[in-house]
């Protein structure tokens, strides 16, 4: 495998090393990563202790989302992956509600649903749900989320279950924190995350390079010794650089996306495009599993058009700010976004 890595990398190695080694997961304050390593059987944060800055930003916006989305009678609750949602399912312990003993909690894979079972609530496999009615609301972090509120998901290697509860649900939330509101994606969070089938890794790859990608990095586990890493799903997980991605209102600013790329390409920077259109190329690999953008409708543009489903995108992101306030990218009708601070 690390022939693959370093026949696949056009980045130092150096800078690559750097770039995996996210700053989003090395907070030592982190719950979701000390309970990793604790005996406690609630996995879930105490509300006294003291956290970091990015902590607490993350469980102000957990709170908000939790306060404005979470309905206590609800049937079905997705709940993501990562350290933000952590503090959703402590928001929701927090309302300490007998109605939620009856609510269905629909994991994204392992560690959710540990999380799920250490808070004691009910947990429901997504291949257990009922055929007919959507979940009601699912939470998630991610790792970063532009100006359309198009996420990029996957830093913690669970797309796909991700993806599959995201579009099975009436509304999507995103929580976070305020280093992934950025205007376009790829800006801060460099690569955008790929489950591929393992046969399949130097083909898919080698499509990604075809598309522009600056680099594809099959990521490898803290102990490179065992090998890359394997999802829920037993996968590979490719990283994919590329430059920051545009807004279908970028394309339609500038006339066509060809006119862009060439005129980026002018610059030596070739590879730009369009969020949704670079969803719809890598996921037409053939060995891609799922690709870590959401795009295109959200849960409740899907639901007025009768879709019988939910759709990728957030109606809404909450990001916990460095001040303590919470601002909120809400989605209009037309798949624009707002901003709204609270
Ligand atoms: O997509 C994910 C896991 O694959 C996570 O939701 C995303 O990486 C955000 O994680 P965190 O809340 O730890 O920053």
């Amino acid at each position: 495998m690390r022939t693959i890595l370093t026949t696949y990398c056009r980045l130092p190695k150096c800078v690559l090393i750097s770039k995996h080694f996210s700053p989003l997961r090395s907070d030592p304050h982190n719950p979701f990563l000390f309970n990793c390593y604790s005996s406690s059987t609630t996995n879930m944060p105490s509300s006294n202790t003291p956290l970091s800055d990015i902590e607490t930003a993350k469980r102000n916006a957990a709170r908000a989302a939790v306060k404005e989305h979470f309905d206590p009678s609800a049937r079905y609750v997705g709940i993501g992956s990562g350290s933000t949602i952590v503090y959703v399912v402590e928001a929701i312990q927090e309302l300490d509600d007998p109605r939620i003993a009856n609510i269905n909690f629909i994991p994204t894979g392992y560690q959710s649903r540990q999380m799920i079972l250490r808070a004691n609530l009910k947990d429901l496999k997504f291949d257990s749900l009922p055929a007919k009615p959507l979940i009601d609301v699912a939470f998630d972090g991610a790792d970063e989320i532009d100006d359309s509120l198009n996420c990029i998901k996957g830093g913690g290697a669970c797309l796909y279950q991700e993806k599959l509860v995201a579009t099975q649900a009436r509304k999507f939330i995103c929580v976070a924190d305020h280093r992934k509101l950025q205007p376009r994606l790829l800006t801060f969070w460099k690569y955008i995350p790929i489950e591929v089938e393992p046969l399949a890794t130097h083909t898919v790859m080698n499509a990604i390079l075809g598309l522009g990608a600056t680099s594809a990095v099959l990521r490898e586990g803290h102990m490179m010794k065992a090998g890359p890493i394997k999802t829920d799903q037993d996968n590979f997980i490719i990283d994919a650089y590329f430059q920051p991605l545009l807004l279908p209102a970028d394309v339609e600013k500038s006339g066509s996306l060809h006119e862009v790329q060439k005129g980026m390409e002018g610059k030596g920077e070739g590879g730009v495009w369009e969020v949704a259109e670079l969803a719809r190329e890598i996921k037409a690999i053939e060995g891609v599993l799922s690709v870590g953008l959401f795009v295109g409708e959200n849960g409740e543009q899907a639901t007025r058009r009768g879709a019988g489903r939910g759709g990728q995108k957030p109606v809404a992101a909450y990001f916990g700010m460095e001040d303590g306030s919470v601002t909120v990218r809400v989605a209009n009708e037309d798949g624009t976004a707002t901003v709204r601070e609270k």
